[in-house]
Protein backbone atom coordinates (compact mmCIF):
# COMPACT_ATOMS: atom_id res chain seq x y z
CA UNK A 1 0.00 0.00 0.00
CA UNK A 2 1.27 3.54 -0.84
CA UNK A 3 0.53 6.73 0.58
CA UNK A 4 2.20 8.61 -2.39
CA UNK A 5 3.24 7.74 -5.63
CA UNK A 6 4.71 9.87 -8.57
CA UNK A 7 4.74 7.83 -11.99
CA UNK A 8 6.70 9.23 -14.31
CA UNK A 9 6.33 13.02 -13.56
CA UNK A 10 7.55 15.59 -15.66
CA UNK A 11 7.25 19.18 -15.00
CA UNK A 12 8.21 22.20 -17.14
CA UNK A 13 7.92 26.25 -16.69
CA UNK A 14 8.30 27.76 -19.84
CA UNK A 15 11.71 26.06 -21.37
CA UNK A 16 12.97 24.87 -17.78
CA UNK A 17 12.27 21.30 -16.95
CA UNK A 18 12.40 21.39 -13.35
CA UNK A 19 11.48 17.52 -12.90
CA UNK A 20 12.39 15.04 -15.47
CA UNK A 21 10.34 11.76 -15.78
CA UNK A 22 9.80 11.21 -11.87
CA UNK A 23 8.95 7.84 -10.02
CA UNK A 24 8.68 7.90 -6.74
CA UNK A 25 6.52 5.68 -4.78
CA UNK A 26 5.79 6.21 -0.42
CA UNK A 27 4.87 3.52 1.35
CA UNK A 28 2.50 3.74 4.29
CA UNK A 29 3.75 5.26 7.64
CA UNK A 30 6.97 5.63 5.24
CA UNK A 31 9.65 8.95 6.26
CA UNK A 32 11.13 9.52 3.12
CA UNK A 33 13.73 12.58 2.62
CA UNK A 34 13.73 14.37 -1.13
CA UNK A 35 17.40 15.61 -0.96
CA UNK A 36 19.85 16.98 -3.31
CA UNK A 37 21.57 20.58 -4.35
CA UNK A 38 19.32 24.37 -4.80
CA UNK A 39 17.10 23.85 -7.99
CA UNK A 40 17.58 20.00 -8.58
CA UNK A 41 13.65 20.07 -8.15
CA UNK A 42 12.62 18.91 -4.49
CA UNK A 43 10.29 22.05 -4.06
CA UNK A 44 8.59 21.25 -7.45
CA UNK A 45 7.73 17.78 -6.52
CA UNK A 46 6.46 18.33 -3.33
CA UNK A 47 4.57 21.40 -4.89
CA UNK A 48 2.86 18.39 -7.45
CA UNK A 49 1.83 15.93 -4.32
CA UNK A 50 0.06 18.97 -2.50
CA UNK A 51 -1.28 19.85 -5.84
CA UNK A 52 -0.43 23.23 -6.29
CA UNK A 53 0.72 22.70 -9.56
CA UNK A 54 -0.39 20.25 -12.79
CA UNK A 55 2.08 17.56 -13.97
CA UNK A 56 3.49 18.52 -17.79
CA UNK A 57 3.05 14.68 -17.84
CA UNK A 58 2.72 11.44 -15.59
CA UNK A 59 0.15 10.84 -12.49
CA UNK A 60 0.49 11.33 -8.83
CA UNK A 61 -1.47 9.55 -6.57
CA UNK A 62 -2.59 10.10 -2.88
CA UNK A 63 -3.80 6.99 -0.81
CA UNK A 64 -4.62 4.62 -3.78
CA UNK A 65 -6.23 7.47 -5.73
CA UNK A 66 -5.30 9.30 -8.86
CA UNK A 67 -5.58 13.09 -8.24
CA UNK A 68 -3.82 14.63 -10.94
CA UNK A 69 -2.38 13.82 -14.68
CA UNK A 70 -2.12 16.45 -17.53
CA UNK A 71 -5.55 16.85 -17.41
CA UNK A 72 -7.67 17.04 -14.51
CA UNK A 73 -6.30 17.98 -10.95
CA UNK A 74 -7.52 16.95 -7.65
CA UNK A 75 -7.38 20.39 -4.92
CA UNK A 76 -5.17 20.04 -1.73
CA UNK A 77 -7.52 20.27 0.34
CA UNK A 78 -9.49 16.78 -0.84
CA UNK A 79 -6.00 14.95 -0.86
CA UNK A 80 -5.90 14.71 2.80
CA UNK A 81 -2.37 15.59 3.44
CA UNK A 82 -0.71 17.77 6.16
CA UNK A 83 1.70 20.87 5.02
CA UNK A 84 4.48 22.42 7.00
CA UNK A 85 6.93 25.15 5.15
CA UNK A 86 9.91 26.64 6.33
CA UNK A 87 8.07 30.32 6.64
CA UNK A 88 5.41 28.80 8.92
CA UNK A 89 3.15 30.17 6.85
CA UNK A 90 0.55 31.08 10.23
CA UNK A 91 -2.20 33.71 10.04
CA UNK A 92 -0.72 36.35 12.27
CA UNK A 93 -4.35 37.73 13.16
CA UNK A 94 -5.80 34.12 14.59
CA UNK A 95 -4.88 32.88 17.64
CA UNK A 96 -2.87 29.43 18.18
CA UNK A 97 -6.33 27.87 18.72
CA UNK A 98 -7.99 29.45 15.70
CA UNK A 99 -4.65 28.75 13.20
CA UNK A 100 -4.57 25.15 14.42
CA UNK A 101 -8.36 24.67 14.03
CA UNK A 102 -8.90 25.85 11.05
CA UNK A 103 -8.44 22.61 8.87
CA UNK A 104 -11.01 20.99 10.60
CA UNK A 105 -13.74 23.20 8.84
CA UNK A 106 -11.98 23.43 5.26
CA UNK A 107 -10.23 20.26 4.99
CA UNK A 108 -12.63 17.53 3.03
CA UNK A 109 -11.56 14.38 4.95
CA UNK A 110 -11.88 15.22 8.73
CA UNK A 111 -12.96 12.64 10.92
CA UNK A 112 -16.58 14.05 12.53
CA UNK A 113 -15.62 13.41 16.25
CA UNK A 114 -12.39 15.94 15.82
CA UNK A 115 -14.86 18.44 14.15
CA UNK A 116 -17.60 18.15 16.48
CA UNK A 117 -15.43 18.34 19.04
CA UNK A 118 -12.25 20.92 17.98
CA UNK A 119 -11.35 22.28 21.26
CA UNK A 120 -10.55 18.69 22.44
CA UNK A 121 -8.82 17.97 19.43
CA UNK A 122 -6.60 20.70 19.39
CA UNK A 123 -5.75 20.61 23.02
CA UNK A 124 -4.91 16.94 22.42
CA UNK A 125 -2.53 18.25 18.94
CA UNK A 126 -0.94 21.47 21.31
CA UNK A 127 0.64 18.86 24.18
CA UNK A 128 1.30 16.21 21.33
CA UNK A 129 3.95 19.54 19.89
CA UNK A 130 4.75 20.89 23.44
CA UNK A 131 2.44 24.25 23.32
CA UNK A 132 -0.38 23.00 26.23
CA UNK A 133 -2.45 26.51 27.09
CA UNK A 134 -1.08 27.88 24.54
CA UNK A 135 -4.07 28.42 22.71
CA UNK A 136 -4.45 32.23 23.08
CA UNK A 137 -1.48 33.83 22.10
CA UNK A 138 -0.69 35.00 18.60
CA UNK A 139 1.48 34.38 16.43
CA UNK A 140 3.84 37.29 16.84
CA UNK A 141 4.12 36.09 21.03
CA UNK A 142 5.39 32.92 20.20
CA UNK A 143 9.68 32.33 19.05
CA UNK A 144 10.38 30.49 16.13
CA UNK A 145 10.25 27.42 17.85
CA UNK A 146 7.20 27.42 19.11
CA UNK A 147 5.69 28.88 15.87
CA UNK A 148 6.95 25.93 13.73
CA UNK A 149 5.46 23.65 16.20
CA UNK A 150 2.00 25.72 16.11
CA UNK A 151 2.83 24.71 11.89
CA UNK A 152 3.05 21.12 13.03
CA UNK A 153 -0.11 21.16 14.50
CA UNK A 154 -2.34 22.53 12.16
CA UNK A 155 -0.79 19.81 9.65
CA UNK A 156 -1.34 16.76 11.97
CA UNK A 157 -4.98 17.92 13.60
CA UNK A 158 -7.33 16.71 10.61
CA UNK A 159 -4.98 13.38 10.88
CA UNK A 160 -3.86 13.46 6.66
CA UNK A 161 -2.83 10.42 5.73
CA UNK A 162 0.65 12.09 4.22
CA UNK A 163 2.82 15.28 5.28
CA UNK A 164 5.01 17.07 3.17
CA UNK A 165 7.29 18.80 4.79
CA UNK A 166 9.41 21.94 2.64
CA UNK A 167 12.77 22.78 4.57
CA UNK A 168 10.81 22.62 7.79
CA UNK A 169 13.75 23.53 10.79
CA UNK A 170 15.83 26.06 8.12
CA UNK A 171 15.20 29.15 9.72
CA UNK A 172 15.69 27.78 13.32
CA UNK A 173 19.34 28.08 15.14
CA UNK A 174 21.36 25.25 15.08
CA UNK A 175 20.28 24.18 18.79
CA UNK A 176 16.35 24.21 18.60
CA UNK A 177 17.03 22.49 14.72
CA UNK A 178 18.44 19.42 16.64
CA UNK A 179 15.11 19.30 19.28
CA UNK A 180 12.83 19.66 16.54
CA UNK A 181 14.36 16.82 14.58
CA UNK A 182 13.39 14.55 18.01
CA UNK A 183 10.21 16.17 18.27
CA UNK A 184 9.33 15.20 14.10
CA UNK A 185 10.55 11.86 14.54
CA UNK A 186 8.38 11.61 17.71
CA UNK A 187 4.96 12.66 15.91
CA UNK A 188 6.20 10.35 13.26
CA UNK A 189 6.28 7.61 15.86
CA UNK A 190 2.99 7.81 17.50
CA UNK A 191 0.67 9.24 14.30
CA UNK A 192 2.61 6.86 12.02
CA UNK A 193 2.00 9.25 9.01
CA UNK A 194 3.77 9.05 6.30
CA UNK A 195 6.21 12.05 5.54
CA UNK A 196 7.96 13.59 2.81
CA UNK A 197 10.90 15.53 3.96
CA UNK A 198 12.47 18.19 1.98
CA UNK A 199 16.13 19.50 2.81
CA UNK A 200 19.04 20.14 1.63
CA UNK A 201 20.86 19.07 4.73
CA UNK A 202 22.31 15.54 4.50
CA UNK A 203 22.46 15.09 8.50
CA UNK A 204 18.70 15.78 8.67
CA UNK A 205 18.28 13.02 5.62
CA UNK A 206 20.64 10.62 7.45
CA UNK A 207 19.73 11.34 10.85
CA UNK A 208 15.32 11.45 10.27
CA UNK A 209 14.03 9.40 7.26
CA UNK A 210 13.69 5.86 6.45
CA UNK A 211 14.67 6.16 3.06
CA UNK A 212 16.28 9.28 0.99
CA UNK A 213 15.82 9.72 -2.06
CA UNK A 214 18.92 12.11 -3.63
CA UNK A 215 17.74 14.53 -6.65
CA UNK A 216 19.88 15.73 -9.59
CA UNK A 217 18.72 17.95 -12.34
CA UNK A 218 15.13 16.95 -11.95
CA UNK A 219 16.00 13.32 -11.81
CA UNK A 220 16.22 10.99 -8.82
CA UNK A 221 20.08 10.15 -9.06
CA UNK A 222 19.87 7.37 -6.11
CA UNK A 223 16.96 5.87 -3.48
CA UNK A 224 17.78 3.98 -0.84
CA UNK A 225 17.93 3.87 3.34
CA UNK A 226 20.78 5.95 5.15
CA UNK A 227 23.35 3.77 4.91
CA UNK A 228 23.04 2.65 1.98
CA UNK A 229 23.46 5.93 0.53
CA UNK A 230 26.28 6.96 2.94
CA UNK A 231 28.32 3.45 2.25
CA UNK A 232 27.15 2.44 -0.95
CA UNK A 233 26.65 5.73 -3.17
CA UNK A 234 26.10 4.45 -7.01
CA UNK A 235 27.40 7.64 -8.35
CA UNK A 236 30.78 10.20 -7.72
CA UNK A 237 27.64 13.07 -7.23
CA UNK A 238 26.32 11.12 -4.01
CA UNK A 239 29.68 10.21 -2.95
CA UNK A 240 30.18 14.10 -2.83
CA UNK A 241 27.00 15.33 -2.19
CA UNK A 242 26.24 13.52 0.84
CA UNK A 243 29.21 12.85 3.64
CA UNK A 244 32.24 13.44 2.33
CA UNK A 245 34.51 11.08 0.44
CA UNK A 246 38.26 10.18 -0.61
CA UNK A 247 38.28 9.06 -4.17
CA UNK A 248 41.33 7.37 -4.34
CA UNK A 249 43.19 6.78 -7.51
CA UNK A 250 44.12 3.79 -9.15
CA UNK A 251 42.73 0.93 -11.47
CA UNK A 252 40.12 -2.06 -10.96
CA UNK A 253 41.38 -4.98 -11.78
CA UNK A 254 37.94 -6.71 -11.17
CA UNK A 255 34.22 -6.07 -10.09
CA UNK A 256 35.69 -6.72 -6.25
CA UNK A 257 39.71 -5.57 -6.65
CA UNK A 258 40.81 -1.92 -6.40
CA UNK A 259 44.86 -1.64 -7.65
CA UNK A 260 45.65 1.22 -5.80
CA UNK A 261 48.34 3.47 -7.16
CA UNK A 262 50.69 3.84 -4.45
CA UNK A 263 54.00 5.66 -5.63
CA UNK A 264 56.20 3.30 -7.46
CA UNK A 265 53.86 0.23 -7.14
CA UNK A 266 49.98 -0.79 -6.61
CA UNK A 267 48.13 -2.49 -3.68
CA UNK A 268 45.49 -4.28 -4.22
CA UNK A 269 42.20 -3.35 -2.17
CA UNK A 270 39.08 -6.13 -1.75
CA UNK A 271 36.06 -4.55 -1.99
CA UNK A 272 33.05 -6.29 -0.52
CA UNK A 273 30.33 -3.68 -2.31
CA UNK A 274 29.59 -2.99 -5.56
CA UNK A 275 31.40 -0.41 -7.09
CA UNK A 276 30.24 -0.50 -10.67
CA UNK A 277 29.62 3.02 -11.46
CA UNK A 278 32.79 4.03 -10.39
CA UNK A 279 34.64 1.86 -12.33
CA UNK A 280 34.73 4.06 -15.61
CA UNK A 281 36.18 6.76 -13.46
CA UNK A 282 38.65 4.37 -12.05
CA UNK A 283 38.08 5.89 -8.49
CA UNK A 284 37.43 3.94 -5.42
CA UNK A 285 35.50 6.24 -3.12
CA UNK A 286 36.04 5.94 0.70
CA UNK A 287 34.29 7.66 3.31
CA UNK A 288 37.05 9.26 5.92
CA UNK A 289 35.71 6.85 8.80
CA UNK A 290 36.61 3.63 6.28
CA UNK A 291 40.41 4.42 6.82
CA UNK A 292 42.02 3.36 9.77
CA UNK A 293 45.69 4.55 10.76
CA UNK A 294 48.47 2.92 12.61
CA UNK A 295 51.93 3.64 13.23
CA UNK A 296 54.43 2.92 9.92
CA UNK A 297 56.42 -0.64 10.42
CA UNK A 298 59.01 -0.92 7.46
CA UNK A 299 58.48 -3.44 5.71
CA UNK A 300 54.69 -4.20 5.95
CA UNK A 301 53.73 -3.84 2.36
CA UNK A 302 50.37 -1.21 3.40
CA UNK A 303 49.56 2.14 2.31
CA UNK A 304 52.13 4.11 3.36
CA UNK A 305 50.84 8.05 4.87
CA UNK A 306 51.98 10.99 5.85
CA UNK A 307 50.18 13.21 8.93
CA UNK A 308 49.64 16.97 7.09
CA UNK A 309 47.04 18.15 9.40
CA UNK A 310 45.44 16.89 12.91
CA UNK A 311 42.28 17.92 14.62
CA UNK A 312 40.82 17.58 17.96
CA UNK A 313 37.14 17.16 17.53
CA UNK A 314 35.88 15.56 20.75
CA UNK A 315 35.42 12.54 20.32
CA UNK A 316 37.09 11.37 17.38
CA UNK A 317 40.35 12.94 15.17
CA UNK A 318 39.93 14.25 11.73
CA UNK A 319 43.41 13.99 9.98
CA UNK A 320 44.53 14.79 6.74
CA UNK A 321 46.68 12.00 5.44
CA UNK A 322 49.16 13.01 2.75
CA UNK A 323 49.29 9.74 0.37
CA UNK A 324 51.81 9.74 -3.08
CA UNK A 325 50.32 13.04 -4.65
CA UNK A 326 46.78 12.62 -2.73
CA UNK A 327 46.08 13.91 0.30
CA UNK A 328 43.08 12.02 2.33
CA UNK A 329 40.64 12.94 4.64
CA UNK A 330 40.74 9.96 7.68
CA UNK A 331 38.34 10.24 10.97
CA UNK A 332 39.29 7.98 13.88
CA UNK A 333 38.39 7.24 17.10
CA UNK A 334 42.16 7.04 18.20
CA UNK A 335 42.95 7.65 21.71
CA UNK A 336 46.87 7.64 21.01
CA UNK A 337 46.81 10.84 18.33
CA UNK A 338 49.39 10.91 15.43
CA UNK A 339 51.86 13.93 15.37
CA UNK A 340 52.67 16.34 12.29
CA UNK A 341 54.63 15.10 10.31
CA UNK A 342 54.38 11.04 11.45
CA UNK A 343 54.45 7.94 9.04
CA UNK A 344 51.10 5.75 9.18
CA UNK A 345 50.01 3.09 7.79
CA UNK A 346 46.47 3.39 6.17
CA UNK A 347 44.24 0.72 6.08
CA UNK A 348 41.12 0.82 3.43
CA UNK A 349 38.27 -1.28 4.99
CA UNK A 350 36.12 -0.81 2.29
N1 LIG B 1 7.17 28.90 -11.02
C1 LIG B 1 8.33 28.68 -11.67
N2 LIG B 1 8.59 29.27 -12.84
C2 LIG B 1 9.74 29.05 -13.52
N3 LIG B 1 10.71 28.22 -13.10
C3 LIG B 1 10.52 27.59 -11.90
C4 LIG B 1 9.34 27.79 -11.13
N4 LIG B 1 9.43 27.03 -10.00
C5 LIG B 1 10.62 26.40 -10.09
N5 LIG B 1 11.28 26.73 -11.21
C6 LIG B 1 12.60 26.22 -11.65
O1 LIG B 1 12.56 24.82 -11.57
C7 LIG B 1 13.79 24.30 -11.06
C8 LIG B 1 13.53 23.50 -9.80
O2 LIG B 1 13.13 24.37 -8.74
P1 LIG B 1 12.77 23.87 -7.29
O3 LIG B 1 12.29 25.05 -6.50
O4 LIG B 1 11.89 22.71 -7.36
O5 LIG B 1 14.19 23.40 -6.75
P2 LIG B 1 14.64 22.99 -5.27
O6 LIG B 1 15.40 21.73 -5.41
O7 LIG B 1 13.47 22.96 -4.36
O8 LIG B 1 15.62 24.18 -4.89
P3 LIG B 1 15.88 24.92 -3.47
O9 LIG B 1 16.61 23.92 -2.60
O10 LIG B 1 16.74 26.08 -3.86
O11 LIG B 1 14.55 25.32 -2.92
C9 LIG B 1 14.69 25.50 -10.87
O12 LIG B 1 15.48 25.65 -12.02
C10 LIG B 1 13.71 26.66 -10.72
O13 LIG B 1 14.31 27.87 -11.13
Amino acid sequence: MNSAMAIGVSKEFGNVTALNHIDLSVGRGEFVALLGPSGCGKTTLLRLLAGFETPTDGEIWINQERVADKTRMIPPEARRIGMVFQSFALWPHMTVYENVAFPLQYQQHVPADYRDNPRQRVANMLEMVGLAGMENRYPSQLSGGQKQRVALARAIVFNPNLLLMDEPLSSLDAELRMQMRKEIQHIHRELGTAIIYVTHDQSEALGMADRIVVMRGGQIEQAGTPHAIYYEPQSPFVAKFVGRSNFLQGNWADARTFMLANGEGTIPIHVSRDCSAFHAHQVLPVRPDQLKLRPWEVGSGGVLGTVRHAQFQGREWLYSIRVGEEEWEVVTDTREPFGYDQQVEVEVCV
